[in-house]
């Protein structure tokens, strides 16, 4: 055996100890690590070990999945850009990853006034969204008989999420090695082995962040709209990520708020340089009024409002003198004020 043979060897066996610790294959490390051992830099595998992570697994940064909850009735192109800005906002960061976007329409039950049913703003966002290849929406929200508080809506997907990383963890872990041997690669099968072990995946889990617009936090404020502990399980244990819009002072209504200043490191503020304050109240208005909303809401989405004959005189007068569910539902217990 000649000397690089043996150094080779070496190394073989101590990737097999840095796989078994670290998850992943060391091929480069064995490559390098002998060359540079051979001119006597012992601190070469350490740096091939931060190189082979670095190469290997950049996505060190924590998994994001933004929901978006709301009546969208109807979507627009503002609701589409707020996952846009949220996403650009985590990005530069450079601690997360935006993985996914989802859009929750509320369901009927929400009794709030002029809202169309459930079926055709599913169906107008589904259109407002076909041509993205990250944001979906998702009708579970709107299929439930009752109104839902957000917190619930927020742990489903989580929930969901959870369920399907520990699947896909089962899924991916392969066979574990022995020490100092490499996994061998599944017979007739062109894939790379995945190197994810399960407790790695399920660690993995993306968190679920509560995408919204400024209007919609400040609304935590009004009294009795929203529970006090839902607010604070969504700023405590998911977060919130929140774009500017007109009229709204989210940094004084944080400060304002014991609660929201607790947890204000988990409650992204997120300005738009570039504000549009497109309202789906006003697009219903130029809509009853037989006024243009082009370039205010995704062309699908215009066609389908003209083709269904969608907002008039009418729908505006739906659920006219309704209290919301939320109101309805949280008046029995009278909820603390949220500043304090
Ligand atoms: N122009 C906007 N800038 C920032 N956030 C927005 C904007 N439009 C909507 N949002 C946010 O999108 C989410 C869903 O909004 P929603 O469906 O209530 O639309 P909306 O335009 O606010 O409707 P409405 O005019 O009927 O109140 C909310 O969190 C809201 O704050
Ligand atoms: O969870 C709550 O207590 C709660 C109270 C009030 C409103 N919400 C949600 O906030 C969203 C507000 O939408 P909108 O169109 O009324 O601005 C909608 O998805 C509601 O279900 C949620």
């Amino acid at each position: 055996m000649s000397k690089l043979d043996k150094e080779v060897s070496h190394e073989q066996s101590q990737a097999g100890l840095m796989e078994e610790k670290y998850g992943f294959q060391f091929d480069l490390e064995i490559l390098s690590s002998a060359y540079w051992q051979h001119k006597g830099w012992y601190l070469a595998p350490a740096f091939c070990t931060w190189l082979r992570m670095a190469m290997e697994d950049p996505d060190r940064r924590t998994e994001v999945v933004l929901l978006a909850c709301g009546s969208f009735n109807p979507i627009t192109n503002m609701h589409l850009r707020l996952f846009e800005l949220a996403k650009d906002y985590f990005h530069e960061t450079g601690k997360y990853k935006v993985i996914k976007g989802i859009i929750s329409p509320v369901g009927d039950a929400y009794k709030k006034k002029g809202l169309i049913s459930a079926n055709h703003r599913v169906t107008m966002a589904k259109l407002a969204t076909k041509n993205s290849d990250w944001v979906e929406v998702d009708d579970w929200e709107s299929c439930q008989s009752e109104w839902l508080e957000t917190l619930k809506v927020l742990r489903y997907h989580h929930q969901k999420l959870l369920s399907a990383g520990v699947t896909n963890s089962l899924q991916d872990a392969g066979p574990i090695t022995k020490l100092g041997r490499k996994r061998k690669q599944e017979p007739n099968s062109h894939e790379p082995i995945k190197k994810k072990n399960q407790s790695q995946a399920v660690k993995s889990v993306p968190q679920v962040k509560l995408l919204c617009g400024s209007d919609m936090l400040e609304s935590f404020g009004i009294p009795n709209l929203w529970k006090l502990e839902d607010i604070t399980e969504i700023v405590e244990k998911h977060g919130l990520v929140c774009i500017s819009r007109a009229g709204n002072n989210v940094q004084k209504f944080i400060y304002e708020s014991d609660i929201l200043w607790r947890h204000k490191d988990n409650i992204h503020l997120v300005e738009e340089w570039i504000p549009n304050d497109i309202s789906s109240t006003r697009i219903r208005r130029a809509l009853r009024r037989g006024q243009s909303v082009r370039y205010l809401v995704p062309d699908g989405v215009r066609a389908y409002i003209e083709r269904h004959g969608l907002y008039s005189a009418d729908s505006e007068g739906s659920n006219a003198g309704v209290p919301l569910a939320p109101l309805q539902k949280h008046l029995p217990e009278p909820s603390q004020p949220l500043s304090s």
